[in-house]
């Protein structure tokens, strides 16, 4: 993105107003800019053909409009769509738009990278680049829309990256996709994923927004946590739960655990009704996720028959379970591998190794 000029496509409407009253131009123009970008989803000041000239002119010599744009695009045979987005600084990141009977969703990356170094993930290798500006995340969305023409309805915080790790840019897209004035998806509709940055978490309980928290928590006790997520030697498996009796308390929602199931480390008997006595009393409910293996990383995927074991004892133990439906196995499936074969899989020392 250049770097002088300003990123329009993260302002929100009250400083887009702003911005216009600076230019010397009518407040009310705001809602037909807004629209222009957020809701025409245009990628030029010179389509906005309501807007004068002159106008357009300046806009075009004060800001900026880029954002990410798809250079590559995997079908799987269940019609989910993965995309490798380039940034306007060349960097990638990855988004996926899956179909349902209910409606379109598409998981997007909130980092280029991740510094939480979970030993499972292939989002982290490499570590943390940068984080993507409100304009990037909203731009997946959009790009997505735009070529495929498909209405997205549906959005979850899931790809590369921490969301929480990039806070005020990650809550003020919440708000900007929301916005009436946009593409109006609304809040009940999203899903943001954490490793479960305990304050992160509780300040965004205090944002009020009504989206759905998952939790990736993976291991029912500190010790088998701390093995595979580095994060866990930061907070402790009880902090984690008492957040998410905090959020459950001040919402009234349900709260989701993600569970991947790796073999041999997480998958047994034991763990099961760990994680039973975990959770007991807590409105929540639990998504075991079969690892998708990554090369180099930790762990092979459970057997069916563990995972379906893990289940039946967590349902018999009045625990609400399910197992993720699996999209797109037939492409680089796990989030991050994608982008990785791109920039040709370097390592880098710079992750989290709390
Ligand atoms: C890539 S993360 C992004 C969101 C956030 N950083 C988090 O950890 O929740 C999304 C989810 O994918 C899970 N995940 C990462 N690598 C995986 C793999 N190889 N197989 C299955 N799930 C994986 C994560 O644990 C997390 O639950
Ligand atoms: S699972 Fe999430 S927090 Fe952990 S390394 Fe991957 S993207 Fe980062």
């Amino acid at each position: 993105m250049t770097e002088d000029k300003i990123d329009i496509k993260s302002l929100n409407f009250t400083e887009l107003q702003k911005l216009l009253e600076e230019m010397g131009e009518k407040k009310f123009r705001a809602k037909q800019l807004y629209e222009w970008i957020h809701k025409r989803l245009v990628l030029s000041f010179d389509e906005m053909t309501n807007l004068s000239k002159d106008m357009r002119k300046k806009l075009d010599e004060s800001c900026t409009i880029e954002g990410a744009r798809i250079i590559k695009k995997q079908v799987s045979s269940d019609g989910t769509a993965k995309f490798l987005m380039r940034l306007s600084d060349g960097n990638t990141v990855e988004s996926v738009l899956m179909k349902y009977k209910h409606g379109n969703s598409v998981c997007i990356s909130t980092q280029v990278g991740c510094r939480m170094g979970c030993r499972f993930c292939a989002s982290t290798v490499g570590g943390l680049i940068r984080s993507l500006k409100t304009s990037e995340m909203l731009d997946q969305i959009y790009e997505i829309q735009r070529t495929t023409g498909e209405r997205v309805s549906n959005i979850i915080l899931m790809g590369i990256g921490e969301p929480l790790d990039n806070y005020d840019n990650v809550v003020k897209f919440i708000r900007m996709i929301s916005d009436e004035n946009g593409l109006n998806i609304s809040q009940r509709n999203i899903t943001l994923s954490t490793c479960g940055l305990v304050d992160r978490l509780k300040k965004l309980v205090d944002e009020k927004l009504t989206i759905t928290i998952a939790i990736s928590l993976h291991a029912p006790n500190d010790e088998l946590r701390r093995e595979m997520m580095p994060i866990a030697n930061r907070y402790s498996i009880h902090e984690i739960i008492d957040a998410c009796r905090y959020y459950v308390d001040m919402t009234g929602r349900r709260i989701t655990f993600e569970y991947s199931m790796v073999e041999g480390k997480n998958d047994s008997r034991e763990c099961a009704m760990q994680l039973v006595e975990l959770v007991r009393g807590l409105n929540c409910h639990i998504n075991l996720i079969p690892l998708n293996p990554v090369e180099g990383r930790m762990g092979q995927r459970s057997k069916g028959a563990d995972i379906q074991n893990f289940k039946l004892l967590l349902e018999k133990n009045h625990t609400n379970v399910t197992i993720r439906r699996e999209m797109g196995r037939d492409i680089d499936a796990a989030c991050g591998q994608l982008r990785n074969k791109e920039r040709g899989g370097n390592d880098d020392e710079s992750i989290c190794k709390d």
